[in-house]
């Protein structure tokens, strides 16, 4: 698994942002906007290009364009707030949904919507999620991915818990990960410390 911490300082104010308890809701969700815009850039670096001709008002030239946009996936509900962002830096690309809401006493998450494509074969999947903590919601929605055929997935998350780096990696399963920090540990109910608390009752509010 490779992993990628985008540590940019700009990453980093945002992230902060994100952390303080003071910063209100509509504060959070735009610093995470702007977080997200940061680990797409860096996440499609290597994205292949296909050439085609274009006429500049001077002249003819080679211009550029995405060979195959990934698809997005937002792991509902905090991932949500990532997605409008990727979506506009990624305009041609599709976009599938997977809802898992993590049960606060086992920890495992439990899925409550999927909507994806039937296949995934050959097709790039970028997976949304601010929180990487156990790894549960992660491993089960990226095995959601793979069942249909991926085998090139990146997850986007604002922190990671090195417990959920190490279960993803345990998993084998064909990711990336892009994450603009990895914080110290979990707490005692599967927090991630110091992190930001519970990114979704950030962005939307408690449920
Ligand atoms: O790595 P894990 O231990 O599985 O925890 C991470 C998950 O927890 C959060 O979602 P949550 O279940 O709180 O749902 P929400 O987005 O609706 O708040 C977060 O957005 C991840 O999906
Ligand atoms: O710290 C955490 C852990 C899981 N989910 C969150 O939103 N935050
Ligand atoms: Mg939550």
């Amino acid at each position: 698994m490779q992993l990628t911490v985008v540590d940019h300082p700009i990453a980093r104010a945002r992230l902060s942002r994100m952390r303080d308890e003071r910063t209100d809701n509509a504060t959070f969700r735009a610093a995470l906007r702007e977080l997200t815009q940061m680990l797409v850039y860096e996440a499609t670096r290597d994205l292949e290009v296909a050439e085609e001709p274009i006429t500049t008002p001077v002249t003819d030239t080679i211009g550029f364009r995405l060979a195959a946009p990934p698809l997005i996936v937002p792991v509902l509900r905090a991932g949500l707030g990532m997605a409008d962002t990727a979506h506009g830096m990624l305009p041609e690309s599709q976009m599938g949904f997977v809802g898992l809401a993590r049960n606060e006493v086992t920890f495992e998450p439990e899925p409550y919507m999927a909507s994806l494509p039937e296949s995934l074969v050959g097709r790039a999947v970028f997976v949304l999620d601010p929180m990487l903590a156990t790894g549960g919601s992660l491993v089960n929605c990226c095995t959601l991915l793979t069942d249909r055929g991926a085998t090139d997935i990146t997850v986007l998350c604002a922190l990671a818990a090195p417990e959920g780096l190490r279960r993803l990696e345990e998993s084998g399963l064909p990711l990336r990960v892009f994450t603009a920090s990895v914080d110290e540990r979990l707490n005692e109910n599967a927090y991630i410390v110091p992190g930001l608390g519970d990114a979704g009752d950030r962005q939307f509010g408690a449920v």
